[in-house]
């Protein structure tokens, strides 16, 4: 478990982070919009940057030194070598070369076709695979991989949730991503962060009960899309034919319209609810 008290990061006068309190175990998602401060809060957790000085974060680990691995967000190294240059390479010069786990490693993370491949020819998920792989040389604690989803097709995307879910039992995983639909499926806790400040801490069936009683489903022409987005958030839009669309949406206000019925809530509601606020409309 990583502990994070009253941690601040200003640079130039200007609040990246603040004051933020959480406690991350298991796999944490740390999920935000663009500019929320996800990649600094990943930095600082992974000692790649300094928080402000009244900033703690304590690192569970019965004392022992604590080992980091660390996937940053632009993962682009050594292009022109192979899969298993690289990560020989790196096994050496971080001082943990064993043949066997690198081995083991090269086949939880499903690279073993890929392993005589360049990097620069690898698709994006596979050379996020061997970014993994690297994090992971030095048999660490605590695992922190930023954006690891961006720019990834949806079976790559799998492939990926499926390999960090494999190392669940191994190491604490803290991932984060601005497409929370990415990654909130594998985590057992969410930390929700907008404009620097922690707007959400917990799992996530709480954060979409908060968003039950107000979610409501219809069909509607694609002309009264314009009005549906009055009556509320519109969070999700379904194209049915080139007439009609299947829409969600969430407000606080009782929807009197025969159009919409009230159903179960779900995470994406829960999500953009929680970034958008309260829809007094
Ligand atoms: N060194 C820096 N100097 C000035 N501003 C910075 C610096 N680093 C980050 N910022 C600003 O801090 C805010 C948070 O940036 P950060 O990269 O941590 O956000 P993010 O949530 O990871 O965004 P994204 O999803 O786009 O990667 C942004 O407004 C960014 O412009």
């Amino acid at each position: 478990m990583i502990k994070i008290s009253n941690l601040s990061k200003t640079i130039r006068r200007k609040v990246i982070l603040d004051n933020i309190n959480a406690e991350l175990s298991g796999i944490t998602g740390v999920i935000g919009p663009n500019g929320a401060g996800k990649t600094t809060l990943m930095e600082i957790i992974a000692s790649v940057q300094k928080a402000d000085s009244k900033s703690i974060i304590t690192y569970n680990n019965n004392n022992r030194k604590v080992k980091i691995g660390y996937l940053p967000q632009n993962f682009n190294i050594y292009p022109n070598l192979t899969v298993i240059q690289v990560i020989e390479l790196i096994a050496s010069l971080k001082k943990s070369y064993h043949k066997v786990y690198i081995e083991q490693l090269i086949d939880q993370m499903n690279l073993g076709l890929y392993r005589d491949v360049k990097l620069k020819k690898l698709s994006g998920g596979t050379l996020q695979r061997v970014g993994i792989v690297q994090a992971l040389l030095n048999k660490p604690d605590y695992l922190i991989i930023d954006e690891p989803t961006t720019g990834l097709d949806i079976i790559e995307a799998i492939k990926l949730r499926e390999s960090l879910l494999s190392l669940k039992d191994e190491v604490e995983i803290i991932i984060s991503s601005h497409i929370p639909e990415d990654i909130a499926s594998i985590c057992d806790n969410l930390l929700v962060i907008k404009e620097g400040e922690k707007i959400y801490e917990g799992g996530i069936n709480q954060l979409i009960s908060k968003t039950s009683n107000t979610t409501y489903e219809g069909i509607i022409n694609r002309s009264e899309l314009n009005s549906a987005n009055s009556m509320g958030r519109l969070v999700r839009v379904e194209p049915l034919d080139s007439n009609q669309v299947k829409v969600r949406l969430v407000t606080n206000n009782p929807l009197n319209n025969n159009c919409f019925n009230k159903v179960e809530a779900d995470f994406l509601s829960g999500y953009i609810n929680l970034l958008e606020g309260d829809y007094n409309v």
